[in-house]
């Protein structure tokens, strides 16, 4: 199911994979100061995304199937958000990114509010599902891409996309993709028609987020 919508929707998947941000990372002309922008809005993003998973593991317990699976997949996923958090307070400083200074910009709170009503207990366990996959896999994605031979990626932000675009986080991606896929196959037409909107929503959101970080720096 999900590689049929990554198909039909691969002009705006590849706006968000291969955003200018990330090639500028790869090519080694990113502004830091772009990156500096990011990494303080990716912050407050994780902060605001660690309940959103929170609230997925609640909907995974529920499912009336056997998903203690999936609750096993998500769970890691949480536990990485904890080193993920760790990872930000020990990074913004190096960059002169006081965290109590940030101010969430608008791309930023809409995409936090759109992690809020997904929340709601009212949202399907495979809408969220398929969300939280879409955006675990644009980063993993974009990271990996600053990774790859030949790429210029600058030494000092080789760690960053080493947190993303390592083969674990490649091989969490896919297990949450085959969660997705296993509940979308049993999934109702409305059901179906609800995942996609919120696949492509999410990717809507992560490009914007890239052009956030671009525009302020
Ligand atoms: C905006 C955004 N999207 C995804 C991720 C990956 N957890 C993130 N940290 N920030």
């Amino acid at each position: 199911m999900i590689d049929t919508w990554l198909r039909k929707h691969s002009l705006i998947h590849t706006g968000a994979t291969r955003h200018p941000f990330i090639l500028g990372i790869r090519d080694g002309t990113v502004d830091l100061s772009a990156y500096k922008t990011w990494l303080g809005q990716d912050y407050l993003f994780v902060r605001a995304f660690i309940p959103f998973v929170a609230s997925i593991l609640i909907k995974a317990w529920k499912e009336s199937d056997d998903s203690s699976t999936d609750m096993e997949v998500i769970l890691s996923g949480m536990a990485s958000l904890n080193e993920e958090i760790s990872w930000f307070k020990s990074e913004t400083p190096k960059w002169g990114v006081q965290l109590s200074d940030i101010v969430p910009q608008k791309s930023n709170q809409d995409y936090c509010r759109f992690l809020e009503n997904l929340m709601s207990p009212d949202v399907e366990y495979p809408v969220a599902i398929t969300a939280l996959w879409a955006i675990e896999a644009v980063y993993q994605a974009s990271f990996a891409l600053c990774l790859e031979d030949g790429a210029k990626t600058p030494a000092e932000l080789r760690q960053t996309c080493q947190r993303w675009g390592n083969d674990g986080f490649r091989q969490y991606c896919n297990s949450l993709q085959q969660i997705a896929n296993r509940h979308l196959q049993k999934a109702s037409n409305d059901l179906l028609t609800k995942a996609e909107v919120a696949l492509l929503r999410v990717l809507e959101h992560e490009v914007e987020f890239w052009n956030m970080s671009r525009a302020e720096g």
